[in-house]
């Protein structure tokens, strides 16, 4: 077993035969999927992708990773949303916990994902003395954020290493043929790698945009892309009753359609805080539009039992849980006896901690069940790149039906614009001259 769902502490919530009522939309649904013609069909390369991606681009993002390795101490990942959180949720729950301060040739940092001054000050200042690659990574090519902290970083190459040696750092992940960033890669000869057309950003992490940030930082894209055929087969079956990936899909619509608004995606390991955010992206944007959806938020335990878990237990009841849940750790530690005992944790003694960490998992389900809030299962033996490539595969397909299941595009994002035309035209970007007048009027107020 590699990963497993399981929804039994849900059923004290929903009844198993109506998931059945739900088999021929699903049906439906993995042909729109898979056929190419529900709604945002433009957007579902990333269906066979595990299969049909392209080889030679693979071996190119391989030999960049090997070359940023040889010549860099720390790679800088510039982009924002789907074009870095796949990278970080890799890079972060595959690497040792202190990756960038121990174990690992190549440290990867982040920039392009706020657009906090402090944060990429404070970014150059740590990477002063060390020799650093820049990757830049945005489908659109426009986007304001990763699109400034370029500009800066890029800069700071130039100043460091001259144009010309700059140019052998700095790696473009765009579109093939069109977009500002492609323009740029074109005249200053950056190596450039191929955001695919029909792959969306939330559903780009098996692309060059995850694939070159996740081999920088040393780890195996050739198991991560293993696991994610695998899937491919394993996910391939339209049959609601033995395909996993699809209940999970009609399991969270079910409970939707009974008033839950909430869910929340736990975890016990805080290597997976990342896997949570880019989960969070993936249905979030997915998800969240015609005025409906599950508002998909994550909580770290059992840190956040300690000031989450109040609300979970006995504040509003419209919360479920999607456990994801890693049964072997990478290390174990076993918990010593002390002879004086002050802390009266000798009963501990001789366990080792992730007996605790899954006690506290199997005692939380229960008084959370207790509270009302039904429980799902995402169950991992460990985390290691081939589960990593299975999991990314089994989360996308899970969205693209429960979105359809829900009845809205899984594939666009139009709510997104609406920040960007009010931040232009506040800016005073041409073209939104009336805007800032009437908005600079409602700031007045
Ligand atoms: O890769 P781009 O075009 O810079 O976009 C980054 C992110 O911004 C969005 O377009 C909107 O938030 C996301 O869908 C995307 O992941």
């Amino acid at each position: 077993m590699s990963i497993s769902f399981d929804y039994t502490n849900a059923l004290g919530f929903m009844k198993d035969s109506e998931i059945s009522h739900l088999k021929n939309f699903i049906y439906q649904a993995h042909s729109w999927l898979h056929e190419k013609n529900g709604a945002g069909s433009d957007f579902v390369g990333w269906v066979d992708w595990p299969i049909l991606y392209d080889k030679d681009e693979f071996a190119r993002v391989k030999k960049a990773a090997a070359r940023i390795q040889n010549n860099s101490d720390a790679l800088v990942v510039i982009g924002i949303g789907g074009s870095y959180l796949g990278a970080r949720a890799a890079i972060e729950s595959l690497s040792h916990s202190f990756h960038n301060q121990i174990g690992q040739k190549t440290q990867v940092y982040f920039a392009g994902q706020n657009i906090s001054s402090t944060y990429l000050a404070h970014l150059l200042e740590l990477l002063k003395d060390k020799d650093i690659s820049i990757n830049v990574i945005s489908k659109s090519g426009t986007t304001t954020e990763p699109a400034i902290a370029f500009r800066i970083l890029r800069n700071y190459l130039e100043n460091k290493y001259g144009k010309q040696e700059a140019r052998q750092r700095i790696f473009v992940t765009t579109d093939e043929s069109k977009g500002a960033l492609k323009k740029l890669a074109d005249k200053e000869g950056y190596e450039a790698f191929v955001i695919p057309d029909n792959i969306g950003g939330r559903y780009s992490v098996l692309t060059s945009v995850g694939l070159l940030p996740i081999a920088a930082a040393g780890l195996d894209i050739d198991q991560i892309m293993l696991g994610a055929k695998d899937a491919y087969y394993k996910y391939n079956n339209p049959d609601v009753q033995t395909n996993d990936c699809y209940q999970y899909a009609a399991v969270r619509n079910i409970l939707y359609s009974k008033g839950i608004s909430n869910e929340l995606l736990v975890t016990y390991e805080p290597s997976l805080r990342y896997l949570s955010e880019w989960w969070k992206q993936l249905f979030g944007e997915s998800e969240g539009k015609d005025q409906k959806g599950l508002f998909p938020a994550s909580v770290e335990f059992t840190t956040d039992l300690h000031s989450m878990g109040q609300f979970i237990q006995e504040g509003k009841r419209n919360l479920l849980e999607t456990v994801l849940q890693v049964n072997s750790p990478k290390i174990e530690l076993t918990i010593e006896e002390d002879p004086e005992n002050i802390d009266g944790l000798n009963f501990l003694a001789g366990k080792t901690m992730d007996e605790v960490n899954k006690k506290a998992f199997e005692g939380t389900v229960l008084a959370h069940i207790d509270g009302g809030v039904p429980n799902l299962l995402v169950e991992l033996d460990q985390i290691n790149e081939y589960n990593f490539g299975e999991l990314v595969y089994f989360f996308q397909k899970a969205c693209g039906i429960s979105a359809y299941i829900l009845g809205v595009n899984p594939f666009d994002q139009p709510g997104v614009e609406a920040y960007k035309r009010n931040m232009f035209a506040l800016l005073g970007k041409p073209g939104f001259e009336s805007e800032k007048l009437e908005l600079e009027k409602l700031l007045q107020k």
